[in-house]
């Protein structure tokens, strides 16, 4: 688990490796991964596509990809219905496959990561297979009351969006995911986004936090780097 200036997950991580080792900055020009966290509904897919949109980031959405895999019919896709119906996670080694191949594929190498990683398993993963050190963490801040009413109005027929599962998949988020975010944080790498306000007023403070990153402020180097 080193700090972000040796890790990359570019193409050519070889020779990426020696030029952060030399260089000691990260520079604008470096791939960069950002994570978004946060309940069910509190509005991480929203907030990406908008990422995606206008700060050009490549959005990945671990959901998505999952469902995705799903609709291929391959031999994980009935493991994969059977554990998102029942609002559970789905063994690591399907989810990091999947994000594998999409990270390998993307011209852009800007990645902001919707959903992952949700336990210890999925970090381990991403930091042991994947070698993803995020620059940053959204973490999105929102009741369960309003992420529950956002769900039941979401309308976009999922079969996990009922209220029995809906239920689960927050006790999901605050046994396995809460304490990824602990490790996150006390990296230096977490920011709050108060996720209860409108759409718009959650993409502002967004556009602050990637302006920071775009500068080449990684958060949390100045916590990895002072002793
Ligand atoms: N800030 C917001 N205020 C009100 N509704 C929102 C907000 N952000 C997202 N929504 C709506 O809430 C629902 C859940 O949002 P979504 O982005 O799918 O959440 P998540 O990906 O975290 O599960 C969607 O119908 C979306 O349009
Ligand atoms: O890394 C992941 C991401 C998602 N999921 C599964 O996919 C579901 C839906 O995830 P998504 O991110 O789409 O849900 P959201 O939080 O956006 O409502 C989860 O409940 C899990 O069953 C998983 O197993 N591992
Ligand atoms: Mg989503």
């Amino acid at each position: 688990m080193g700090s972000t200036s040796n890790k990359c997950v570019c193409d050519s991580n070889l020779i990426c490796f020696i030029y952060l080792q030399n260089s000691g900055e990260v520079s604008s020009n470096q791939s960069k991964v950002v994570y978004v966290l946060g309940g069910p509904g509190s509005g991480k897919s929203t907030q990406c596509s908008k990422i995606a949109k206008h700060l050009g980031f490549r959005h990945l959405s671990a959901g998505d990809l999952l469902e995705a895999e799903a609709e291929s019919g391959s031999n994980d896709g009935k493991m994969i219905r059977e554990y998102k119906k029942e609002g559970k996670l789905v063994p690591s080694e399907i989810i990091v496959k999947l994000l594998q191949k999409a990270m390998q594929e993307s011209q852009n190498k800007n990645f902001v990561i919707d959903g992952f990683p949700r336990n210890e398993e999925n970090l381990s993963a991403a930091e042991n297979i994947l070698k993803i050190e995020p620059n940053a963490v959204l973490v999105f801040d929102c009741s369960e009351e309003e992420m529950t009413r956002r769900i039941l109005s979401r309308n976009q027929g999922r079969v996990d969006d009922k209220i029995d599962t809906i239920k689960k998949r927050l006790n999901v988020y605050s046994e396995s995911t809460l304490p990824v975010i602990n490790y996150y944080s006390s990296k230096g790498k977490v920011r709050k986004i108060d996720a209860g306000r409108p759409i718009e007023e959650v993409f502002d403070e967004i556009k602050g936090v990637f302006s920071e990153l775009n500068a080449g402020q990684d958060l949390g180097r100045k916590e990895s780097t002072s002793n």
